[in-house]
């Protein structure tokens, strides 16, 4: 069959892309889509990097389209690929490990960088900017072994920065330039309260100061103001604004400035080369936030799918700060100039600043600091240059200036179009027909359906005083959260009813369930996949698919786009034959580091896709399942059959277990530690189950947790044989598989369920733990290596891992 669509490539793989991708796909079919990204990841929310920072967000929570997403459009992705040029001639795209791709129509969206002052030792270890997972992963990492963080500009980017390493428990000192923070959004007013309520958070400030150099050895150790001063610092972190991505444009041909010059159909110089996002010059304006984005995706989605529409004219733009505690918005004109009229409310006691400025009575700009509740309104008027009347001043600033208290309930008055969110242009009346026509009663219901709050999240207490209004008093009952947006179900009833309805699949769950959102989305899959394992572990066929890549390539990725092997060495124990192996393959696959983990094995750090089947079958080893929500390792001390303090046999402890449970899946991950005697040496009281030997047998601890929320292991129980203890182990990991919710770690489970519920199950009642302890037995004869069987399987090799043009990763 002749292919009639025409192909569409879009050149990154970031928010402004996928945003216009998504609005093509409501419009029409007719296009063949491919997207070239440079980051090994799919598309996620960069904007809530700042709560991953903060410790409130993972990587995982901010996808927001997955690769599922992807092959159920049918769009071809290749993540880690850099485009290098666009041959307009000849209508290809080319990157710079020398693919060539065909395109009818091409969109660039490859966005910007941090600028990075041109100043001495910038380069040096330890200088770094905010922009993508990669930067936001090393000051998590930087955050574990240093203390002492200088973040320069005091911009929105440089404060949300400042905050999440404060969290991270580092000394944080701001280095601005000027004599304002965030000077481009804040008056001065505004500006000093702001600086103070950090203050009182724990920021530290150096204002008006220009960095001159950066210093240090190996690796920086502090910076160098232009007034000779000095300021110790071994992370830096540069928030001076961002450098629009131009050089594909450039490179081709295009005419560029500042960024990649566009018309009003955001139309690039070349034919059939379309451009969106912050790598774009409208107008002579870069935008460096999603709404004006999202507003440009809009009219190239409408354009190209042949629907009426007007140009694009520009947008105004407001903030938010996004650090808890501080509520601070600006839109429009912000400082006072002799031609305004300002109305000005100041509250020091209540810490409030309002201001609004009028031009010939018309509603131009507005500074906000601390009770923002009127910002939706005003973002309207501000738009829409609306004439001030005693209403909407009664409205916006109370009968009398400062009684906060006459307000009238700002949503109720809201008008049906004024913009609820202000990232996603959604309406309170968009909302509210949501609610009323999809029985929505949660906020995430409403993300799914309409997009509100899938941005900044700014929006979100406004989405909630809406729904809260539209629900009246069924609010507080019907609030339920289910297990992410696309339900209102809880795990509980979700397997509940797989067990009594017999659903076998994803899919027939999200049909028969009633699902909001028909794909399901990355939480509820991988959640789904696991319980319908946990739940029918012989006939259940794993959905690879609805996993996240770590699980589904079986390895571990890395910021660069390689992986990690690491093989199983039980309880910690290796030969030489393998460490022979194990070096031989290092070298042969250059790569590019080995390291002793923290659970006692080797981590082949830096191997390529493609190279992993070969290098798994040349080791010949069985996986460590490093990646996975399974058994990773079961540490051990030396024992009884080395220490002279050891009085039981801790390695072959170590050993059997390991044997014993490798492979089963869990909720998430989950660790051992078997120790020869009370000294602990490897340390039971940080593991899912720790294990302590004693004269007279076993101790049993468990939901210890030695990651970023440590909890130290409960005593479960005393045992005196070996068969008793392994017997209460496999029980407790089965009773923990099947009440467990996905990606529970067994110390959050210790403390939901609590711990004589744990003992009654698998200490106390006999016959529940042999049931428990059968099931388990059960579950563990299906499990198989998954390196074994990729290894065999030609197809999958082809495919998942050595293909040159994957769907997906
Ligand atoms: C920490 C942080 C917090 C933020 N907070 C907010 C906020 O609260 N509100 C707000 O509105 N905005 C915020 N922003 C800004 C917002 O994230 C950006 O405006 C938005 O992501 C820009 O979208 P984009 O698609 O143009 O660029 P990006 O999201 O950067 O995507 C561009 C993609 O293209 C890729 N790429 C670049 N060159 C190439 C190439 N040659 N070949 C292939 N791929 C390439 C890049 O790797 C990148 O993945 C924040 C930004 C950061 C970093
Ligand atoms: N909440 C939000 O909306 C949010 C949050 C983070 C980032 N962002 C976006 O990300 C982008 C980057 O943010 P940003 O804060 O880096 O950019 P920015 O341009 O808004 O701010 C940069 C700040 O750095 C200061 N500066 C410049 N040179 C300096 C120097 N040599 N020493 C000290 N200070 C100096 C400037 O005075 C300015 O205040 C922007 O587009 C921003 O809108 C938005
Ligand atoms: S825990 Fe006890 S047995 Fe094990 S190494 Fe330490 S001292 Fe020896
Ligand atoms: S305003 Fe940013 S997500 Fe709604």
């Amino acid at each position: 069959m002749i292919n009639s669509k025409q192909k569409l490539v879009i050149i990154g793989n970031g928010m402004a892309g996928i945003n216009t991708v998504e609005q093509i796909l409501k419009l029409t079919d007719k296009y063949e889509i491919t997207v070239l990204g440079s980051e090994p990841h799919p598309n996620y929310n960069r904007i809530m990097l700042s709560y991953v920072l903060e410790g409130s967000k993972t990587i995982d929570d901010i996808i927001l389209n997955d690769l599922q997403w992807y092959a159920d459009q049918g769009i071809t992705l290749y993540t880690g690929k850099m485009v290098k040029s666009i041959d307009g001639e000849h209508k290809k795209i080319h990157t710079e490990d020398g693919l060539e791709i065909d395109y009818d129509v091409a969109l660039i969206a490859t966005g910007s960088q941090s600028f990075i002052l041109p100043i001495p030792g910038k380069e040096l270890p330890g200088v770094i900017g905010f922009r993508d997972i990669a930067d936001c992963s090393a000051m998590l990492e930087a955050a574990k072994t240093y203390k002492k963080a200088a973040v320069i500009g005091g911009g929105l980017l440089g404060l949300e920065a400042a905050k999440g390493l404060v969290n991270l428990g580092m000394d944080v000192t701001v280095v601005h330039l000027m004599e304002d923070l965030m000077e481009r959004q804040l008056d001065r007013e505004a500006s000093a309260m702001l600086k103070a309520e950090l203050e009182r958070q724990g920021i530290k400030f150096a204002m008006q100061m220009q960095t001159a150099e950066v210093y240090g050895q190996d690796r920086v150790q502090g910076l160098r103001f232009s007034d000779g001063s000095e300021l110790e610092a071994d992370l830096v972190v540069m928030a001076v604004g961002i450098k629009p991505n131009i050089q594909v444009a450039k490179e081709s041909g295009m005419e560029t400035n500042r960024g990649i010059v566009v018309d009003d159909f955001m139309r690039t110089s070349m034919p059939d080369v379309y451009a969106v996002g912050e790598c774009v010059e409208h107008r002579g304006i870069c935008y460096g936030l999603v709404a004006p984005l999202f507003e440009q995706g809009s009219v190239i989605a409408k354009h190209l799918a042949g629907v009426d529409t007007e140009g694009y004219a520009g947008s105004v733009v407001s903030t938010k700060l996004k650090i808890s505690g501080v509520d601070v918005f600006s839109a429009g004109e912000f400082i006072t100039q002799p031609e305004h009229t300002a109305i000005v409310a100041k509250d020091e006691w209540k810490r409030t600043y309002k201001k609004i400025l009028l031009r010939d009575n018309k509603i131009v700009g507005t500074v906000l600091f601390g009770d923002v509740s009127e910002s939706a309104s005003l973002q309207k008027y501000v738009r829409q240059q609306t004439e001030m009347t005693d209403e909407i001043y009664g409205q916006i600033m109370g009968t009398g200036c400062g009684n906060h208290g006459a307000k009238t309930s700002s949503v109720e008055t809201m008008a049906d179009d004024e913009i609820v969110c202000g990232c996603n242009g959604v309406t309170k009346k968009a909302i509210v027909e949501a609610i009323n026509e999809n029985g929505l009663t949660t906020v995430d219901e409403i993300k799914a359906c309409t997009g509100a709050t899938r941005s900044c999240g700014g929006c979100k207490p406004v989405v909630e005083q809406i729904l809260q209004y539209v629900l009246g008093d069924s609010f507080k009952t019907s609030a339920k959260q289910g297990i992410c947006g696309c339900t209102t179900l809880s795990r509980d009833e979700i397997v509940e009813a797989i067990k009594t309805k017999g659903l076998t699949t994803t899919r027939e769950v999200m049909n028969v369930l009633g699902w909001h959102n028909d794909e399901g989305c990355s939480k509820c899959r991988p959640a789904l996949n696991y319980y319908l394992g946990m739940i029918n572990p012989d006939t259940y066929e794993n959905e690879g698919d609805s996993r996240f890549v770590n699980e589904r390539l079986h390895a571990n990725i890395q910021k660069d786009g390689t992986f990690t092997v690491v093989p199983r060495m039980y309880g910690g124990v290796t030969t030489p034959e393998d460490l022979k192996k194990i070096a031989d393959v290092s070298l042969k696959y250059n790569v590019k580091v080995v390291k002793v983990t923290g659970g006692q094995r080797l981590d082949l750090i830096g191997v390529r896709k493609e190279d992993l089947p070969k290098v798994w079958e040349e080791l010949d080893m069985p996986s460590g399942y490093a990646y996975a929500k399974s058994l990773r390792t079961v540490k051990t001390c030396v024992g009884s059959q080395f220490c002279r303090f050891g009085t039981q046999d801790s390695m072959g402890m170590g050993e059997v277990l390991e044997r014993k449970f490798e492979r089963l899946d869990f909720p998430a991950k989950f660790k051992l530690a078997v120790n020869g005697c009370p000294r602990n040496c490897a340390e039971s009281c940080t593991k899912d189950i720790g294990i302590v030997g004693n004269d007279g047998g076993w101790e049993i601890f468990i939901g210890g947790n030695g990651g970023i929320k440590a909890r130290l292991a409960d005593s479960l129980c005393k045992v005196k044989t070996d068969a008793e203890l392994i017997d209460i182990v496999g029980a407790v990991m089965q009773f923990y598989r099947e009440t467990g919710q996905y990606l529970e770690r067994t110390s959050e489970w210790v403390e939901r369920i609590g711990l004589e519920e744990v003992q009654k199950a698998v200490v106390n009642d006999t016959a529940n733990r042999q049931a428990l302890v059968e099931r388990v037995e059960f579950a563990l004869q299906q499990v198989e290596d998954p390196w074994k069987k990729i290894i065999h399987d030609e197809d999958t090799r082809k495919n998942l891992f050595e293909a040159v043009t994957p769907s997906i990763v």
